[in-house]
């Protein structure tokens, strides 16, 4: 196949930031994707409805001319969320969900929760009015492994939660275990998981053979060789419960290469073209367009976009950026570590 065109793609797990990094990044995703939810951690975290607007706002404001896109908007969870202020973000069409980070799970996490009891009005008033939750699902517990943390989640936070409130639908974000993938098809509804584009490429030989790799360091970190093997058949598989979700979440270079370096990777310059060519080499680029267009607007209740992309295979590698520049500075692009040949040719 030289090519394909498929409804316009969204992107389920985004982090645009603020202010200068808002504006240099935003056209990346705005250029090839309808829609994406857009990640509440900033400094300080997007709390209540009202942050919410506001951060709307600027999101529209940062758009260039000419770019349709909508920003789904989320709540960053904390023991005083209010129920009503969620209740109400949602009935005025502003949230798309509501996001758990673990306190201290990852970049920017510390305002998260601590005691899971202390969220139950909110998660209870959520599973009434079904408004889903997303989890960064790793336990901070400091005895277990951090190649553990994924699925000691599932076994000792996830799965409690889920049962005693039944009706919640959660969104595992990010997942990058085979237990994650298992629990996923094991559940009876109301679970699903967003997979990002590099965990699909990476495991965690890329961060640590031959020297240490900042540009491929997130959270979860990349797991095992297995472990990204069932994410691919995930991802491939068609399942409705999994879908894109990028998790390009840019740092600028200086804060990821130093002596602690901050977790995440930016894929949002060469997302298409990687999964056009993981697809492709799995013999699935026909089931693209339902890991990227069609699974995630149906688990959150959207229509799928009704305009189309074209990706086309180009004769030549794409030369992409190494890096973008922004005003708050340079950033390096996620590299595949392999020639890229999809290139997203007709945007609308
Ligand atoms: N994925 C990451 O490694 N980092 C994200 C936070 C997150 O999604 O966990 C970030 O905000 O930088
Ligand atoms: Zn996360
Ligand atoms: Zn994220």
């Amino acid at each position: 196949m030289q090519s394909i065109t498929i409804r316009r793609p969204d992107d389920l797990h985004l982090h645009l930031r603020d202010g200068a990094m808002l504006e240099g990044v935003i056209a990346d995703t705005s250029r090839t994707f309808a829609r994406a939810i857009i990640m509440p951690n900033l400094v300080p975290p997007v709390v209540t409805s009202a942050d919410a607007k506001a951060y709307r706002e600027r999101i529209l404001k940062a758009l260039p001319d000419g770019h349709r896109f909508q920003p789904l908007m989320t709540l960053y969870l904390t023991e005083h969320t209010s129920p009503d202020d969620v209740e109400e973000g949602k009935s005025s069409g502003l949230i798309t969900a509501v996001k758990l980070y673990p306190a201290g799970a990852t970049t920017n996490s510390h305002g998260g929760v601590r005691d899971m009891e202390k969220a139950m009005p909110v998660l209870e008033r959520m599973a009434k009015i079904g408004l889903p939750l997303c989890v960064h699902g790793e336990v901070t517990t400091p005895e277990v492994d951090i190649f553990d943390r994924e699925a000691v989640f599932i076994e000792t936070v996830l799965d409690p939660l889920r049962q005693r409130l039944p009706e919640l639908k959660v969104t595992m974000e990010h997942v990058t275990t085979s237990d994650g993938v298992d629990y996923i098809k094991a559940a009876k509804g109301n679970l699903a998981g967003s997979i990002t584009t590099h965990h699909l490429i990476i495991n965690r030989n890329a961060i640590l053979v031959g020297g240490i790799r900042p540009h491929y360091y997130c959270l979860p970190v990349a797991k095992r060789e297995n472990h990204r093997l069932a994410l691919r058949a995930a991802a491939i598989s068609g399942d409705p419960r999994f879908f894109l979700g990028t998790d390009s979440a840019p740092h600028v270079d200086p804060l990821k290469e130093c002596g602690c370096g901050c977790a995440g990777i930016y894929t949002s310059v060469n997302t298409m073209s990687c999964l056009a060519h993981v697809f492709e080499e799995e013999g699935a680029l026909e089931r693209l367009e339902a890991f990227v267009s069609l699974n995630g607007p149906a688990w959150y209740g959207l229509q799928p976009n009704e305009d189309r992309i074209t990706l086309s295979r180009q004769p030549d590698p794409i030369i992409f950026p190494a890096k973008i520049e922004t005003g708050a500075g340079p950033v390096t692009v996620f590299d595949p570590m392999f020639p890229l040949y999809w290139q997203v040719v007709q945007q609308a």
